[in-house]
């Protein structure tokens, strides 16, 4: 947790930064042009900034950080010497949670950063659980779609190769049916920790697409690199060896599709999903425990 605390007097700064040392890590800036510059450089999960700064006052402050996608949603307790109502209502409505009056009462000032420190722990948690699949604890598709948009963006721009690969487990209604669905719900949670290891690449992202089917976001990935780890992911299921009483030679197994694209006006993200798709029901056909490069012969 960083906390910047922003004034143009040196001893108020001092003073704070000593008063919160020990509930975060303090960072400080003198004045508001270096609080900005600061707020770029370490990005703040809350910021303490004063009003009454000659470069840029608190007010201009908060509402440059709210024009900025990147920074709108640090928390902003303002510190103000005056008194007066509206300039109270001036900091709330430029986008600070709350306002501290000076002379500051170093209790008030704490208690109010410690509930500045939950929200944001509680809002990061929240964050986090909305992103992921509850059964197995990877991303959810909800995440993978954004990153996904994201990824296609930046490598359109680069004009660099992306894949996707779409995971479905073997004759998994079958080993439902055989060893019931809690059984099966453990398996996947094996599944999806062995899938998780094999992105290992910075950007590789692996996420539950829905039932027994797993997506993975490969960025920077050809056609042929995306055959080599397509083999690799069967490689890695197969070495679990998980039984599967049902399954191809008595272990759990998946197949693979995958598709790669360079991203530009002629296809859009739904089509390079429906190619991995197609390739998936290809290596389903080719006997299962395999994997099938859209277009690759
Ligand atoms: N235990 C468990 N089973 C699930 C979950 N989600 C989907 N399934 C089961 O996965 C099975 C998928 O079956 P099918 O789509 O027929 O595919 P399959 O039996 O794997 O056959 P192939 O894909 O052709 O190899 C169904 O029985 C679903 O009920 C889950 O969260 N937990």
């Amino acid at each position: 947790m960083k906390i910047l605390v922003i004034d143009d007097d040196a001893w108020a700064l001092e003073h704070l930064a000593k008063l919160l040392g020990d509930l975060a890590e303090v960072h400080t800036a003198l004045g508001g042009i270096q609080g900005l510059a600061e707020t770029a450089r370490i990005l703040p999960d809350l910021i303490l900034c004063d009003i009454d700064m000659p470069d840029i006052d608190g007010l201009l402050f908060c509402r440059h950080l709210q024009a900025d996608v990147f920074t709108k949603n640090i928390p902003i307790l303002c510190v103000s010497s005056c008194m007066d109502e509206g300039e109270e209502l001036a900091a709330l409505t430029a986008g600070a949670v709350d306002v501290i009056r000076k002379p500051i009462s170093p209790m008030l000032v704490r208690a109010r950063v410690r509930i500045q420190i939950e929200l944001c722990e509680k809002s990061e948690m929240l964050l986090d659980l909305s992103r992921r699949d509850p059964l197995t604890g990877i991303f959810n598709r909800r995440y993978f779609d954004g990153r996904m948009r994201d990824e296609w963006t930046r490598h359109r721009r680069m004009r660099e190769p992306i894949a996707v690969a779409m995971v479905d487990v073997d004759h998994f209604k079958a080993f439902n049916d055989h060893y019931g669905h809690v059984r099966g719900d453990e398996c996947l949670m094996e599944i999806a920790d062995r899938l998780r290891h094999a992105t290992r690449r910075p950007g590789e992202l692996v996420a539950r697409y829905g039932g027994e089917e797993f997506v993975m976001l490969l960025p920077g990935t050809s056609a042929l690199a995306a055959g080599v780890f397509g083999k690799r992911v069967c490689e890695d299921v197969r070495a679990m060896k998980y039984p599967h009483a049902r399954g191809k030679n008595g272990l759990i197994s998946v197949s693979v599709g995958l598709a790669t694209a360079v991203p530009d006006e002629s296809i859009m993200i739904s089509e390079l999903i429906r190619r991995a798709d197609m390739a998936l029901y290809t290596a389903k056909k080719d006997g299962r425990d395999c994997h099938a490069v859209f277009g690759a012969g």
